[in-house]
């Protein structure tokens, strides 16, 4: 094993090569990543796109078919590294019959580190009673007392899938808010899954996203940003946009460029593209994207060409871990 990969304990998460087969069919391949301790990393991609494959594995409960993933630079499934892991599936499994209070108990018994003070702030911040039994609470408010567990865990990692999906606007506000407030506080990692992406902007400081089980796009959220241009011209006559990477109906100067999705609106123009090559001459108007522009471009356009800027360890052994 070499030490470099073994032993990069400023990296939360590394994966190389990593895949996932269920019987004939790849839920996840060839994902090559780093994420840095202390990020907010979010996961986006369409339904069946392999995020929460990779949470689950990332939590030690699935193993990859192939490649390697090891947390804070030690492998995924030790007892001492799920210690640093909290995860929230999908589905938030708790026991009906306890109550809020019970629960919290329970994780207090099973978390050495556990802290009742956090747990508590987080539910009286959404107005869940800990009298409360599970069974008569809503979807959402089940979703807050998993993560309620999740932050008394006191985890370096947490690895959240969807866990906003059934909140309602306010309470969606409020539980991002205490997490943000949390991680900031203990330099926590967070893995976060979802498809609400007018929500990111100024959260998420890291992006995957996902299609088809391939990795499309990776890297701070910054550089990605700056590694793309939305460009707006008038069309010529004869132009039609589309939204292939070599799209012949685009003006020969935005054709020569790396060209994420074009789209015409009347007579208007709107191309997500990677800066580089010659100046654009004319009449274009270039401004940065926003994350939310730039996501919307790669979903709507599966065949453009994919970003991945998290490099990744380079002598790293192939075994999985
Ligand atoms: N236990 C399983 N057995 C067989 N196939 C599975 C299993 N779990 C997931 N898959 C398949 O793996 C692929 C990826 O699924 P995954 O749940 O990781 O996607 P996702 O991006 O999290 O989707 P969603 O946004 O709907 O939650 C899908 O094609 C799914 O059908």
């Amino acid at each position: 094993m070499t030490s470099e990969y073994a032993g990069d304990p400023g990296a939360a998460i590394v994966a190389r090569g990593l895949g996932k087969r269920y019987r004939q069919t790849w839920a996840l391949r060839e994902v090559t990543l780093r994420l840095p301790a202390g990020r907010i990393c979010a996961v986006i991609g369409p339904n069946g796109s392999g995020k929460s494959t990779l949470l689950a594995m990332a939590a030690g409960l699935l193993a990859p078919t192939t490649g390697s993933l090891r947390l804070f630079g030690e492998a995924r499934s030790t007892p001492a590294t799920r210690r640093r892991v909290a995860y929230v599936a999908q589905d938030k499994p708790l026991f009906p019959r306890l109550t809020v209070a019970e629960t919290l108990r329970f994780g207090r018994e099973l978390n050495p580190g556990w802290d009742q003070a956090v747990a508590e702030r987080v539910l009286r911040d959404v107005d869940i009673p800990t009298g409360a039994r599970i069974s008569a609470l809503s979807g959402g408010q089940r979703t807050c007392v998993a993560l309620a567990l999740a932050l008394g865990k006191r985890a370096d990692l947490l690895l959240l899938d969807e866990p906003m999906a059934d909140q309602d606007p306010l309470r969606r506000s409020r539980m991002m808010g205490a997490l943000m407030a949390e991680a900031a506080e203990h330099g926590t990692t967070v893995v976060i899954a979802t498809h609400v992406l007018a929500e990111l902007d100024g959260v998420s400081d890291h992006l995957w996203l996902f299609g088809a089980g391939r990795l499309r796009l990776a890297g701070d959220t910054e550089a990605i940003q700056s590694a793309h241009a939305l460009v707006t011209g008038a069309r010529r006559d004869g132009e039609r946009a589309g939204d292939r990477a070599s799209n012949p109906g685009l003006p020969p100067e935005l054709a020569a460029r790396a060209v994420v999705e074009a789209r015409a609106t009347g007579r208007q123009l709107t191309a997500l593209v990677r800066p580089g090559g010659t100046e654009l001459e004319g009449e274009w108007i270039t401004r940065e994207p926003s994350v939310e522009e730039i996501l919307l471009g790669y979903l709507r356009n599966p065949t453009a060409p994919p970003l991945l800027l998290d490099g990744g360890p380079t002598d790293a052994p192939e075994v999985a871990a």
